[in-house]
């Protein structure tokens, strides 16, 4: 089996999809998004396909495309579907595969199942995105007590903007969790720029936690 990593974040907007196209794009794997929530804006799987440089088939089908961009739970309501646990389970591909979820850890999928908890049935890796800028420390070391707490595996931090180097240092020293890298704000943000990023500020070696 090829390596299969999830790649979560500690909220939403805070850069998992560019992460995760830089990723796949240097595991030059293949990339899934379970549930798409909002279809005005680029999607993250045409955000992926743009800047991953990966080929179109590389970026797999979403198995729920939702009109609303709100919580998956809610967006679905509205459109008046039920996203079922069952219709989620991880895509059989030959090489390795990154999953990206939506928003942060404890977002609903429906009334019942959060998407932590489809990560804790996998289980796969994950790797976990934190933003570097004010309130990360916070949002960082309760995300990991929440993987912690369900026994999911944990590669290490995606750090995702300009260096805050004592912010960086505080997260790894109080939760022991690896920093893998960081990707910086890139002006401007093209697949080049995403690639030359992702080599220079991240160790493939280090993500070898995957299965
Ligand atoms: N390293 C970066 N450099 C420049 N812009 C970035 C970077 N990372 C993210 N952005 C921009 O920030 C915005 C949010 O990023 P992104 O869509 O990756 O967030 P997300 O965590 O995947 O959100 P969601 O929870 O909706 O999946 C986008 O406009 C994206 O282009
Ligand atoms: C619409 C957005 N871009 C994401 N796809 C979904 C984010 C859900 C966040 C829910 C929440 O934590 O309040
Ligand atoms: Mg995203």
């Amino acid at each position: 089996m090829s390596k299969r990593i999830v790649v979560t974040g500690t909220d939403t907007g805070i850069g998992k999809t560019v992460f995760s196209a830089g990723l796949a794009g240097l595991l030059d794997g293949f990339y899934w998004k379970p549930v798409q929530s909002g279809l005005d804006e680029e999607t993250d799987s045409e955000v992926v396909a743009r800047l991953s440089g990966l080929p179109a088939e590389r970026v797999l089908p979403e198995a729920y495309r939702l009109k609303s961009p709100l919580s998956p739970h809610r967006s679905a309501e509205i459109d008046g579907v039920m996203i079922e646990v069952a219709d989620l389970s991880v895509p059989a591909v030959p090489g390795p595969l990154v999953i990206e979820g939506a928003g942060g850890l404890m977002v609903p999928l429906n009334r019942r199942t959060r998407f932590i908890d489809i990560f804790a049935q996998w289980p796969l890796p994950v790797i976990l995105c934190a933003r570097t800028a004010l309130g990360t420390i916070n949002h960082t070391l309760l995300s990991i007590e929440a993987l912690r707490a369900r026994s999911i595996p944990l590669i290490g931090l995606a750090f995702i903007g300009d260096e805050v180097t004592d912010t960086q240092r505080t997260i790894v020293e109080f939760s022991g969790v690896p920093q893998l890298g960081r990707l910086p704000h890139l002006d401007p943000l093209t697949g080049k720029t995403l690639r030359e990023a992702m080599v220079a500020g991240f160790d493939l070696a280090l993500i070898a936690g995957g299965e």
